[in-house]
């Protein structure tokens, strides 16, 4: 299949209307602060389940991101190469395997983190690092010196984004890359996987703040005209309209393993459970059910910062004051955020498809207005409305549940003593003694949302994602299991892990006087210096 058209991108505030998937991959974010979405929701081919189905990992990628790009833009060799490229990084042959974690209740567990830095981001930004260079090859072609097109690209992490994007990019030629991570608020490992990383393209910022306050600064950078000009910046977090896409796939690949297990009764409606905190990855599960993925709901899991949960709870009102003293820090600290960005993007769709004007640019107008105007009182009253019609169609696609710390310690610990899931790979988490299988904090946060939906629909097959490693989060892990039988952390920790803590690490420091000015003269100071040769 070859599309012969480009999907056109708008932002969900109405402006940057009409753009390519180059220029929006490239810009990031809006001018207008908005989000870039497509202008449809391309329909599967009509053959897709039995076309599709057999097809590995890399081959699904092409087929559903060739619904995105058209082959006028990236022709079908070159982005079938940087697929090819993204996932030979991964340490598993099917790259997003299936697992069977309890089949008596038609509970399966989608492993994510099999990518360089064993989280489910690396999906997206092995991809995603791999994009910009072709872009970048492609205009720096014949051009020298101060001709050639450099990107900044500027990011924000609470701990998975800031690794994934740096292994995404390290070392590539015209692009640097700047990562904000709110001081002592990301794991260890974390940590030492962004800042031991001391190619000369690579800037760790470490910000007294929360996360919050990082993706604040990197949007103040993103709305800058003048860093823009100057600086070419670029977001990977998944602001950026090409994670999103590129986490699409494993939602068709998930589907497809499950249909096909032995353990699969025909027929059980297929629930997807996400730990949730940007919404970036329940969003792209939300794309490939609009596409056509019979899915027949997303269940949002979130942990005790739940303003996702409070929106269903509370007839629709979105929230961030009401979470009283503000972002908590939990066991789940990557998932510690207070304001989702991509719930923006849904809005969006919801708003359009609620509308009664007949004409599609009719709805398109009413649904920026509408959510550049909820997004203007989030900014000033710290929280808006939506209506009845507008929570209606996010109840039809969507459930929510809240999981505190204590059922998170909780389900890492029932996982182990109960689930034995009888066709891991060898990447996967096992005591080696008893075979308890061992989740990460955030994983558990999905399980014990699943759990929860399976009361209410036994009859239902549930894919739970599994977004990280538990070696990336001992504390978490070792709280719940360290009195367990068979269970030592040490035997967890993948060879990548042993003795990084110790490597010579880089980071600089913002402390004192946070401001986003303060920060984007470091990063031109930086720019300067890696420019001239001097890190
Ligand atoms: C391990 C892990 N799980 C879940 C999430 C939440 O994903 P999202 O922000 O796309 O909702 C994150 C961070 O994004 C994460 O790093
Ligand atoms: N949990 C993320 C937070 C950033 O989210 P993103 O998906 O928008 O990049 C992280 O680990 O950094």
């Amino acid at each position: 299949m070859s599309p012969t058209l480009s999907q056109k991108y708008l932002s969900t505030r109405g402006g940057s209307y009409g753009l390519s998937f180059e220029d929006v991959v490239l810009k990031g974010l809006a001018s207008d602060g908005g989000l870039f979405i497509p202008e449809e929701i391309p329909a599967l081919p009509s053959n897709w389940e039995t076309e599709w189905r057999d097809l590995s990992f890399e081959e699904l990628a092409f087929q559903v991101l060739s619904l995105y790009i058209s082959s006028a833009e990236i022709p079908s060799e070159d982005l079938k190469d940087i697929i090819r490229r993204s996932y030979s990084t991964f340490r598993h042959a099917e790259r997003t395997p299936v697992v069977e974690l309890d089949p008596k209740r038609n509970l399966y567990l989608l492993e994510l983190f099999m990518g360089p830095t064993f989280a489910f981001k690396d999906v997206a930004l092995q991809f995603l690092g791999n994009l910009f260079e072709y872009f970048l090859v492609r205009k720096n072609q014949g051009k020298e010196g101060k001709d050639r097109h450099h990107l900044t690209v500027i990011g924000a992490t609470s701990g998975d984004t800031g690794s994934a994007a740096i292994y995404g990019l390290r070392g590539k030629k015209d692009v640097s890359i700047f990562i904000l991570f709110p001081t002592g608020k990301v794991s260890p490992i974390q940590q030492a996987q962004m800042t031991t990383v001391l190619d000369a393209n690579v800037h760790n910022l470490t910000v007294e703040g929360s996360f919050d306050d990082c993706q604040d600064i990197v949007k103040a950078l993103f709305a800058d005209a003048d860093l823009n000009s100057t600086h070419n910046v670029a977001a990977v977090n998944s602001i950026n309209w090409a994670r999103i896409l590129a986490q699409m796939t494993y939602y068709f690949y998930a589907y497809f393993s499950l249909i096909k297990s032995p353990s699969y009764k025909a027929g059980s409606p297929v629930r997807f459970v996400v730990p949730s905190g940007n919404f970036g990855d329940i969003l792209a599960g939300w794309f490939a059910k609009s596409m056509g993925l019979p899915a027949e709901k997303l269940v949002i899991a979130t942990n005790e910062n739940d303003i996702l949960d409070r929106f269903f709870r509370t007839n629709g009102q979105y929230s961030k004051t009401a979470q009283a003293g503000g972002v908590k820090e939990t066991h789940s600290p990557a998932m510690d955020i207070l304001v989702s960005s991509n719930f923006e993007r849904l809005l969006w769709f919801l708003a359009f498809q609620a509308d009664g004007s007949s004409s599609a640019e009719e709805k398109r107008k009413h649904a920026c207005e509408a959510v550049s105007g909820w997004l203007t009182q989030l900014k000033t009253s710290g929280s808006f409305n939506v209506s009845e019609a507008v929570l209606n169609g996010a109840k039809v696609e969507f459930e929510s549940e809240r999981v505190s710390d204590e059922d998170t310690i909780e389900t890492i610990r029932s996982t182990y003593r109960s689930c034995f899931p009888p066709n891991l790979g060898p990447g996967s988490a096992k005591s080696s003694k008893t075979g308890g299988y061992i989740v990460d904090p955030h994983t558990a946060v999905g399980v014990a949302a699943s759990l929860r939906s399976i009361q209410r629909n036994p009859a239902a097959s549930h894919i739970s994602l599994s977004t990280a490693h538990p070696a990336k989060f001992a504390s978490a892990v070792d709280l719940a299991l360290r009195d367990e039988d068979g269970y030592s952390f040490p035997e967890v920790l993948p060879q990548e892990f042993v003795g990084l803590e110790q490597r010579e690490s880089r980071v600089t420091p913002v402390s004192g006087n946070v401001s986003w000015e303060v920060v984007r003269e470091i990063v031109k100071a930086e720019v300067e210096q890696e420019l001239q040769g001097l890190r």
